[in-house]
């Protein structure tokens, strides 16, 4: 009679254990959430632990050992082949990537600005189309990221064109004219943390860095969601709002970019 109950305890604990599973595998397998939960916090966790190395350390290493020196293509290759086929990482990718390269060569930029650097793709996307004379000044507030970032800007043979600066966007915004010598910005691309487009945007005007013509472009802007920085953005009449309806990076998962021009009809007026 007890081995009949310990009997029916463990088959309930097994399909328990098992129903557990499959319900855990629909959630990761229908939900983004869950998915780039168990790739950020869950593997990319114990993988640091077993290599003793961050997964920002394991692009570098991947760069470093596959891509052409002086290349950009083939770093910007690289990293999307390691992040769609070895371990996922919130680079802007290809797909969002191609919409950033078609708005750069539209704003055709004299100094361009980039909001959170991580491990410098979207800078090298960036860079790479930029004219002789011109310049790009990244922001990045992780140390880790920023070192490892000016490395592989360094392999895509692109550091006369780009400058990290490390430290809080709301700190640095204000000391561009002054220590930078900007005067103002053709192009800015925001794809830092998202509660701080809205106010890195005023502040940006605030400080008087955006001209008539200027272009933001804004990554995210469906996933993880930018609310606050649409609703500045798009019931200002100062700004001429698109969408561009695109994927989140290396995911089937719906995401889209946001270009606002500063005061366009004024631009085009004055040439
Ligand atoms: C999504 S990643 C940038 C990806 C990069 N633009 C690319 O596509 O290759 C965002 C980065 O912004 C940095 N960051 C977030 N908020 C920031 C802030 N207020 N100031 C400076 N850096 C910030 C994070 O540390 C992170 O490295
Ligand atoms: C919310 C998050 C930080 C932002 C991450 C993110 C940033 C980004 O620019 C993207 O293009 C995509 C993403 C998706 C994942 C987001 C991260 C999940 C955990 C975390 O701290
Ligand atoms: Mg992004």
């Amino acid at each position: 009679m007890l081995e009949n109950w310990i009997l029916t305890i463990l088959v309930s604990l097994g399909v328990g254990s098992i129903l557990v599973m499959v319900a855990l595998f629909m959630l990761l397998k229908n939900n983004v959430h869950a998915k780039i939960f168990w790739n950020e916090i869950v593997l990319e966790n114990i993988t640091n632990f077993v290599m003793d190395q961050s997964k920002e350390q394991r692009i570098l290493n991947s760069v470093s050992y596959n891509a052409v020196k002086g290349d950009p293509e083939s770093v910007i290759n690289c990293i999307d082949k390691y992040c769609s086929q070895y371990e996922w990482a919130m680079n802007v990718g290809d797909e969002k990537g191609t919409i950033l390269d078609k708005v750069v060569e539209e704003a055709d930029p004299s100094v361009a600005l980039e909001l959170g650097t991580y491990c410098g793709y979207s800078a090298i996307r960036i860079a790479r189309l930029l004219k002789p004379n011109t310049r790009l000044l990244t922001i990045e507030f992780n140390p880790e990221f920023a070192s490892i970032a000016k490395e592989i800007i360094e392999i895509a043979g692109l550091s006369e064109k780009v400058t990290i600066l490390e430290g809080h966007s709301e700190d640095i915004i204000p000391q561009l004219k002054k220590k930078y010598e900007v005067e103002t910005l053709d192009f800015v691309f925001l794809d830092h943390w998202k509660e701080r487009y809205a106010p890195d945007t005023i502040l940006l005007e605030e400080c008087g860095l955006l001209r008539k013509g200027s272009i933001l472009l804004a990554d995210n802007i469906i996933y993880p969601g930018a609310p606050e920085f649409i609703k500045y953005i798009r019931s200002n009449k100062r700004f001429e709002c698109t969408s561009y309806p695109s994927h989140l990076e290396y995911m089937k998962v719906e995401d889209a970019m946001e270009k606002a021009v500063k005061d366009p009809g004024a631009a085009a007026m004055l040439f």
